[in-house]
């Protein structure tokens, strides 16, 4: 008989390489990809969003299957949060040196990366997961390749001791700290115990 599989719905290529490493210790079931498009609802909290996302993913696909999806959201707090959630579509309006230029009138360039992990496991049964990594936001410096990582750079309490963005990181070292790694981790000790 063949593995059970958690089939991970994403359309993010970089989230499904970093989803696919921060879970390759997990040897219950195999980790499937499923590209659909979901929606993402607004004026809610980062829960409310994951859980909204993962019950269109099983409303979408057959009975039974044990599925994950995950939000990720960048918040700055000098604006409380923002854009939060909303990053994705302020990096489809705007460039990442616009995006850190929202910054310039506000000393405090702290913000958090965050990432809402929800699971419905074969009874339609949810769990949420969550991670967050502190950090700066910083004008942008190293790899471009995936969302706003060029302009995060994590705090130093975070184990980020040489200062370097996301973007400058290896992945593996990237992966040691961040926020997807922190909500996985928990989200992983959950498949290991049920
Ligand atoms: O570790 C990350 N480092 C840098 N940028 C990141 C990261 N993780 C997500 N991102 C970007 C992608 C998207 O612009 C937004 C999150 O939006 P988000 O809806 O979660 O991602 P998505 O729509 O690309 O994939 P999905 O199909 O899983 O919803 O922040
Ligand atoms: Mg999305």
């Amino acid at each position: 008989m063949s593995k059970p599989s958690v089939v991970f719905v994403t359309g993010n290529a970089n989230k499904l390489k970093e989803v696919q490493k921060l879970l390759s210790n997990v040897t219950k079931y195999e980790i499937i990809n499923k590209n659909l498009d979901l929606e993402e609802i607004q004026e809610a909290s980062l829960e409310e969003i994951a859980r909204k996302k993962i019950l269109q993913a099983v409303a979408l696909l057959p009975k039974g299957q044990r599925i994950v999806v995950e939000d990720t959201a960048l918040g700055f707090d000098a604006l409380n949060g923002l854009p939060g959630a909303y990053v994705k579509w302020f990096l489809k309006k705007m460039s990442l040196d616009e995006l850190v230029k929202m910054l310039e009138p506000f000393e405090k360039k702290t913000g958090e990366a965050i990432t809402t992990v929800a699971y419905s496991d074969e009874n339609g049964d949810i769990k949420i997961f969550q991670g967050i990594t502190k950090g700066k936001i910083v004008k942008h410096r190293g790899n471009l390749d995936f969302g706003w990582d060029a302009i995060f750079e994590p705090l130093a309490e975070e184990g980020n001791t040489e200062a370097l963005t996301y973007g400058e990181m290896t992945k593996e070292f990237k992966n040691g700290l961040s926020h997807r790694s922190k909500a996985f981790k928990l989200f992983e000790q959950y498949l290991v115990d049920n």
